[in-house]
């Protein structure tokens, strides 16, 4: 859009400023390429007209509740407007049928009360204002009317609100389709109730403090609901996807790791049973000075989250399994090496490693020699013969980490099974409405290959988003017979090689894990 207008004195237009990103202002001066600007600030400001962007002069104080109705759609003309709608409360605006939400920041009780969501409950998509509810009725409504299952993606950078905005989706999809009195009166919980209920079990061991979220998910989620013959919710499924495996072993400051670490060392029983202790003595806890959350007292924490795991059909006995691997996982990572007697060979380093040694076996109720045979060499099957080699300190370390990173990831996997099975699944549904959940990205130095795999696909839903919207706008202007100058979407050649590379390198690899399915769908899901 910059610098294909024809700019005069007298033009409102938007220039870019490296602090507040856009500021407005009138041309004053024109002289060829060159424009002068006088800011809404006060200040002057030179530019050229190539990059100036025009500003609408009918533009609604309150911006609009939909992006399609903007007369410009570039970036400061939809800034304009979502900070226009934020400055009265409005965080939710449409682009099409796509719900954007900005982020509060703070509780809006008054949103989401159960009046709000009776007034969803059959109305048209825009015809009340921008909401998670309307998203969600409108999925319901066209799996009704269309007989076809739907499905709804929520994307964002990380904080953004993602996880709150599904967790309305699905209060929504609960409130209409859910069988209130039925299993309530008998005292069992429906399946809607345990969906939801599974939420603190989940962020227990899947979320992590991050720079950006003091809840962070670590992982994707697709929530999948079933729905009977009557549109009623007959089961559900929680497929979580790439968690972010290195956090365990691996934190930088101001970061922490799972939540459930910092509970468990925080429950005084616990900590004699499991010989822990402050979690500043753990390496998987230390590499980062952030042990404590604002406001959150994590011996709380730890109670409330085994009450969620009774709620969701975790027994004492699983859930004290649970905790006794989180427990050994954290002395595993004290394990630390010295050399050993052979060349390139290693050993636990001193007492202190041969005791969190111990206690490791002890916990995870395997050999102690095993588990140091299984960090400290490596055997290599060839066609002839069985080959132990000895592992250098380096090596042995990164075997330790590599393994408290499978136990963890299958941890997780083995409680979200856990928690499926007792939601319960049916199986003859025909219909189902899926909530993604991917978690959000954070650009730094050094990235993660689950952070990279995270950016890579929150890449494509970008394109998707570009476009599906402005294709479907154009369509239908088209349709209109309105004269519109076509944009050409070309999918981004490098974002699809870079797709195909990862994928051929890392499923050898996944397969080993057992997550190949999981990956495939994933890419399979975006490509
Ligand atoms: N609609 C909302 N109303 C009130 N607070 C919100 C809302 N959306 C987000 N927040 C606040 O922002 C925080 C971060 O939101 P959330 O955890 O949903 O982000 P996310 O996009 O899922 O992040 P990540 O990808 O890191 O998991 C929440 O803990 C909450 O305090």
């Amino acid at each position: 859009m910059a610098g294909q207008v024809n700019l005069a004195v007298g033009c409102l237009v938007w220039i870019e400023d490296p602090e507040v990103a856009w500021i407005d202002g009138e041309v004053v001066a024109v002289n060829g390429q060159d424009i002068r600007v006088l800011c809404s600030s006060g200040t002057t400001v030179e530019a050229k007209s190539s990059n100036a962007y025009p500003k609408d002069p009918e533009f609604p104080s309150c911006g609009v509740d939909d992006m399609t109705k903007l007369a410009y759609l570039h970036e400061p003309g939809l800034l304009q407007n979502l900070k226009c709608r934020y400055d009265v409360n409005e965080i939710y605006t449409y682009t099409g049928g796509i719900l954007i939400a900005v982020n509060p920041f703070r509780r809006l009780p008054h949103l989401y009360d159960n009046g709000i969501m009776q007034q969803y409950k059959g109305a048209d998509l825009g015809e009340l204002s921008p909401h998670p509810f309307a998203i969600a009725n409108s999925a319901y409504r066209q799996m009704i009317n269309e007989g076809i299952s739907q499905s709804i993606l929520v994307s964002g950078e990380s904080g953004a609100g993602k996880t709150e905005s599904t967790k309305m989706l699905m209060r929504y999809l609960a409130h209409v389709g859910g069988r209130d009195g039925g299993k309530a009166a008998t005292g069992e919980r429906s399946v809607e109730q345990q969906v939801l209920e599974s939420n603190p079990v989940l962020e227990a061991f899947g979320n992590a403090k991050t720079v950006r979220n003091n809840n962070s998910s670590r992982f994707g989620k697709f929530v999948e609901i079933q729905f009977d013959r009557s549109w009623r919710i007959s089961g559900a499924a929680i497929r979580t996807y790439l968690l972010e495996r290195s956090r365990v072993c691996q934190v930088s400051d101001p970061e922490r790791n799972y939540h459930c670490f910092y509970m468990l060392c925080a429950s005084t029983e616990e900590v004699e049973k499991y010989k822990l202790g402050n979690p500043r003595t753990f390496h998987y806890l230390n590499q980062s000075n952030c042990y404590e959350l604002d406001g959150l007292d994590e011996s709380k924490e730890y109670t409330s989250t085994r009450e969620a795991m009774d709620v969701v059909g975790i027994s004492t006995a699983e859930q004290d399994a649970i905790f006794r691997v989180v427990a050994a996982v954290l002395h595993l990572g004290n394990v630390e090496f010295t050399k050993g007697k052979d060349a390139d060979s290693s050993e636990p380093k001193d007492d202190k490693a041969r005791f969190h040694l111990k206690m490791a076996a002890e916990l995870f109720m395997c050999d102690e020699k095993a588990l140091e045979d299984s960090m400290c060499t490596r055997v290599i099957v060839t066609r002839d013969e069985t080959i132990t080699k000895c592992l250098d300190t380096v090596s042995a370390t990164l075997s330790r980490d590599a393994l408290a990173k499978i136990v963890y990831s299958r941890l997780f996997d083995w409680i979200v099974d856990k928690i499926n099975n007792s939601i319960g699944q049916d199986r003859d549904s025909k219909h189902l409405i899926g909530v993604l959940d991917i978690y959000g990205f954070e650009s730094f130095k050094t990235n993660s290959f689950e952070q990279f795999c995270i950016n890579l696909t929150n890449e494509k839903l970008q394109q998707h988003f570009n476009q599906h919207v402005f294709k479907m706008e154009q369509d239908e202007y088209t349709k209109e017979e309105i004269n519109w100058s076509y944009i050409e979407f070309i999918d981004n050649q490098d974002v699809l090689d870079l797709i195909e590379k990862v994928q051929k390198s890392f499923f050898p690899f996944v397969t080993n894990l057992n997550f190949s399915a999981d990956f495939v769908d994933l890419f399979i899901l975006y490509s």
